[in-house]
C-alpha cells in the first residue's frame, strides 16, 4: 500500500495547526515534518518545542526528517517532543549505528536518508537494522525543487537489495514528487512518498493526496 506523507514545509506558517488537521481529515497517513539546522542544508525551520506543540493536534505518525549535523544530539528531545519516525542523513554520522541504537532505545523508528549522490553502498551494513530508508529526489533544504530522474534508478537497486534480504523496510522518497512523477517513484519500488507543494500547493489537499495515492 502507497502511504502519503505531506511535507509541511510548504504549509502556511501562520496557521500550521489549521494545515495540520486539512492533511490529518484529508487522509494522509503521516506527517512529515523538516527540520533543519542552516549547516548541513543552507536553510532554517523548526524544532523540538514546535513538533511538541502540533503533537496535541493529530495522532497521525509524526515522519521527522533532520536534515542537521550532529543529530544524535537531537534523539532524546525528539522522542519527548513526540516524534514516531526518526530519520537522520547517513551524509552525517560517522557512528551510525551508534544512533541507531539509541533512537530505538527511545522508542522511535529509525530511518536514514541519502542525498540524491551519496551511494547505496553507505547503508549496506546497517540495512538490516532500521525500519525505512529515505532517497531524496532533489537535493535538500528547500521545497518546489524538480525531481532528479537518475535517483530511480536508486531506487529500484535499493527495492532489490531489501528483496534480496527478505527484509521489511519502507522506500520513502522526497522531493519534486508530483502527479507526474509519483507513478515512476512507485514502479520503481517507493511506497512512502513525501510531497510538499503538490498537496499545499493544490486547491483540494484530499483531492491531491488521493491522486498520489492513485
Ligand atoms: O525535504 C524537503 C526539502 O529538503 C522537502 O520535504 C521536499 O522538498 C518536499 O517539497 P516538494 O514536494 O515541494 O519538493
Amino acid at each position: 500500500m502507497i502511504k502519503i506523507s505531506p511535507s509541511i514545509l510548504s504549509a502556511d506558517f501562520s496557521k500550521l495547526g489549521e494545515e495540520i488537521k486539512n492533511i490529518d481529515q484529508a487522509g494522509a497517513e503521516m506527517v512529515h515534518i523538516d527540520v533543519m539546522d542552516g549547516h548541513f542544508v543552507p536553510n532554517l525551520t523548526i524544532g523540538a518545542p514546535v513538533i511538541a506543540a502540533l503533537r496535541k493536534i493529530t495522532t497521525k505518525i509524526f515522519d521527522v526528517h533532520l536534515m542537521v549535523e550532529n543529530p544524535q544530539d537531537y534523539v532524546v528531545s525528539f522522542a519527548k517532543a513526540g516524534t514516531d519516525i526518526f530519520t537522520f542523513h547517513i551524509e552525517t554520522a560517522p557512528h551510525v549505528h551508534r544512533i541507531i541504537q539509541n533512537i530505538k532505545e527511545n522508542n522511535m523508528k529509525v530511518g536514514i536518508a541519502l542525498n540524491p549522490g551519496t551511494p547505496l553502498t553507505t547503508i549496506n551494513e546497517i540495512l538490516d537494522d532500521i525500519d525505512m530508508v529515505l532517497l531524496m529526489t532533489v537535493n535538500p533544504g528547500f521545497g518546489g525543487q524538480k525531481f532528479i530522474p537518475s535517483v530511480l534508478k536508486k531506487i529500484k537497486e535499493l527495492k532489490e537489495m531489501i528483496r534480496a534480504r527478505n527484509l521489511n523496510i519502507d522506500i520513502q522518497v522526497d522531493g519534486g514528487i508530483n502527479k507526474v512523477t509519483a507513478p515512476q517513484v512507485v514502479a520503481a519500488g517507493a511506497n512512502i512518498l513525501v510531497a510538499g507543494s503538490a498537496i499545499y500547493g493544490s486547491d483540494n489537499i484530499a483531492k491531491s493526496i488521493e491522486d498520489l495515492r492513485k
